[in-house]
């Protein structure tokens, strides 16, 4: 079981709700998918264009716990704002803490995001921020009241797949007993399993299912993916070597008359 603000989990697949092709296909991959917390933004379009109320009885109808999110706020205010709504929308504390500092990457800015983080937590909200693989950064997180760090793999929308493995793994060292939850930029099922082996707690997706051929299926790949990726880190990988190594010993020579 994960823990994330004392809610206790057992999919490590929370999902975005964006893009989809309809409502129908969000509700089935989300089905699919076994995820038990789904990200909701309050300001981006909709599955299937649906926006406001429907959209949100939508999701309500999913029967899984709702991680609303502050996609596409550039500043303090407009987070800090946008999160307080999604208290009063969906009766939750928690909030997915996204706050865009880069056009082109959608790079998060780290300065407003703990500065963010601290308001909000301050208010009894239970921040998930959206960050980067950045060591300072995460520290002033924790500092500022976050209890769950949320590091990109690549950018937002990207497909790309762990772009900094060497910082992702120096951010599991770095905060061995902190859930981390890989957020933005897994392409494929394998990207899934790459991060889980190495050591992170769970994946957030979106554009990646929203955006497959077949959602529903791509989900359920995905979910098998994190499955697979968090067995084998915990039944203990070997490290690669640069020298072959007969996997076959051999004790003197063979006696084949
Ligand atoms: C839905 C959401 O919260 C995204 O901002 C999130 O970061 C997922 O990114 P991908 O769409 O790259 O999976």
């Amino acid at each position: 079981m994960l823990e994330l603000y004392g809610t206790q989990v057992s999919s490590r697949l929370l999902l975005g709700t964006a893009r989809y092709p309809s409502p129908a296909i969000l509700a089935e991959a989300a089905r699919r998918s076994g995820t038990e917390i789904v990200t909701v933004s309050l300001r981006r379009e909709t599955a299937g264009g649906r926006t406001g109320g429907a959209f949100f009885e939508l999701i309500r109808g999913l029967g899984v716990r709702v991680l609303p999110n502050t996609a596409g706020c550039h500043s303090v205010s407009e987070a800090v704002l946008t999160a307080k709504m999604a208290r009063d929308l969906f009766g939750t504390s928690w909030i997915k803490l996204e706050l865009i500092g880069h056009h082109d990457t959608l790079q998060p800015d780290l300065f407003q995001l703990v500065e963010a983080a601290r308001i909000l937590s301050a208010d009894g909200f239970e921040v998930f921020p959206y960050t980067t693989d950045d060591l300072v950064a995460g520290e002033r997180l924790l500092a500022a009241g976050c209890k769950v760090l949320m590091p990109w793999c690549a950018p937002i929308g990207t497909a790309a797949g762990p772009q900094n493995v060497s910082g992702l793994r120096a951010m599991r060292a770095e905060f061995p007993d902190i859930p981390l939850i890989v957020d933005a930029g897994i392409g494929r099922p394998s990207h899934a399993t790459a991060v889980m082996e190495l050591g992170f707690d769970a994946v957030l997706l979106n554009t990646a299912v929203a955006g497959a051929g077949d959602p529903p299926a791509m989900a359920e790949a995905f979910a098998e993916a994190i499955i697979a990726g968090r067995k084998a880190h915990r039944a203990g990988l070997l490290p690669p070597r640069d020298m072959a190594v007969p996997s076959t010993p051999v004790i003197g020579k063979g006696v084949f008359a």
